[in-house]
């Protein structure tokens, strides 16, 4: 989409451009290096197909020290993006694979909604807090990480934990976690950390919901209760408002088929209502956390709430320009009700960069954590986005944010 008259929501218009593109990556064992060349596809949000894979000795070959001897395993989510983990798997990632050498990969393939959860706590959990050492690659949107953050956190970790180190392949629509930390780089796709050795930890943030709060699923027809002491841990946003129901109201298999195009077509019905009324102004009473202290917005109506551990929502929606790759900071950005027209140009700023910051409406701060109280009667204002989760808050209740917590898995990201 041409920056300027890009709509809210986070929806990005494909270029329509193909272009190739080759990265060469060291075997893991160091004698060879592997040529990978790839096809990226008209549609730059849908993967590359693979031209071809070769091997060739190393000029110089360097000693060992490649992943190779860790205990890996690949998660195919069948159910992100496009539905194309399976696909990318057959058609690029094992010939990639199998050229480099690295063998006895354990596969998953998700069945359901809860298959990642269960893999964590019922195999990921235990190894993990055995002290052994995994390297799990990942072909999912956000919602799969933040299902191993919190399937690792489901118990306590043993003095022996060993954080799982992930690496993030962008399978799913927005992709927000991995594009933020690749920011101003090109998108290999995630096979460039195929064979890097540098991890990072993951910053985590809180988000505790009052007594009653249920996960909503299957489409919103069903509901789940939260973990018993109302704790989502989340690594990308948590939000209220308008940016929540649009994930909330697209997240259904008819919109996912549009890709990042449901965001848009969501934004329409909210910020349009079709009897001609303004947007809907949510009301709570919203509380900052700084240094200790929490401090409540003046405002008691609002139209835009998140709080963000990274700087991108999509690959050009830049929400907070300000975050730089897993540093760990919560920043605020919030503005409150406006016209359609004023939430469209508002938006459109943030695929410029993230200018939308510097938009006299827009509240844009580091904080340590977030409050909100809700004063809605209706259920459908208060729905709160955990990485794309949606949570539904009873009548009177809250949701607290808090930045930090146990960092439980390392990010694999390119070696320098
Ligand atoms: N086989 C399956 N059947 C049903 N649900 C599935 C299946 N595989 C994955 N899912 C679910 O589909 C959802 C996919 O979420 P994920 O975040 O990975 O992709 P996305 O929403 O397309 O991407 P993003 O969050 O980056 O926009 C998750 O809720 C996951 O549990």
């Amino acid at each position: 989409m041409a920056d300027s008259d890009a709509p809210s929501g986070g929806i990005v218009e494909a270029p329509k451009e193909r272009k190739d593109f080759i990265l060469t990556l060291p075997t893991p064992d160091g004698s060879s290096e592997v040529i990978v060349h790839l096809q990226g596809n008209e549609d730059a949000t849908q993967p590359p197909s693979l031209v071809n894979a070769t091997k060739q000795p190393r000029e110089s070959p360097t000693p060992s020290q490649g992943p190779q001897d860790l205990e890996t395993h690949i998660i195919l989510s069948t159910g992100s993006g496009h539905n194309k983990a399976a696909a990318f798997f057959d058609d690029v990632l094992s010939p990639v694979l199998e050229t480099l050498g690295i063998k006895n990969i354990s596969k998953h393939t998700t069945q359901s909604v809860s298959s990642i959860l269960e893999l964590t706590r019922d195999v990921f959990l235990p190894k993990a807090n055995s002290g052994t050492p995994l390297r799990i690659i990942l072909l999912s949107g956000d919602g799969g990480i933040v299902d191993l953050v919190n399937g690792l956190s489901s118990q306590a970790q043993s003095q022996e934990y060993i954080a799982p180190s992930v690496v993030l392949l962008p399978l799913g629509t927005a992709n927000a976690l991995y594009h933020s930390i690749n920011a101003g780089k090109k998108n290999t796709w995630g096979i460039s950390t195929l064979v890097s050795t540098t991890t990072k930890p993951l910053p985590i943030f809180t988000a505790t919901f009052s007594p009653g709060a249920k996960l909503l699923v299957d489409e919103a027809r069903g509901e789940e209760a939260l973990p018993a002491d109302g704790v989502l841990h989340g690594a990308v946003v948590c939000s209220w408002g308008m940016h929540a129901s649009l994930v909330a109201d697209s997240d259904t298999s008819a919109f996912r088929k549009f890709g990042v195009e449901r965001f848009k077509m969501a934004a329409k019905e909210a910020l349009y209502p079709s009897d001609g009324s303004a947007p809907h102004a949510y009301r709570a009473k919203v509380s900052v956390l700084k240094a200790g202290e929490w401090t409540a917005l003046p405002e008691q109506e609002h139209m835009y709430l998140i709080s963000t551990l990274v700087s991108k929502l999509e690959a050009t929606f830049c929400i907070s320009p300000a975050s730089k790759p897993l540093d760990g900071s919560l920043r605020l950005v919030h503005f409150a009700p406006t016209s359609g027209d004023e939430v469209m140009r508002i938006m459109g700023l943030a695929y410029q960069g993230g200018k939308h910051v510097e938009d006299g409406k827009v509240r844009y701060e580091e904080s340590d954590g977030l409050k909100v109280e809700f004063q809605e009667k209706e259920d459908r204002w208060r729905r709160v986005c955990v990485d794309g989760k949606i949570v539904r808050v009873e009548e009177g209740g809250w949701v607290e944010v808090r930045k930090g917590g146990k960092s439980v898995v390392d990010v694999v990201v390119d070696d320098e």
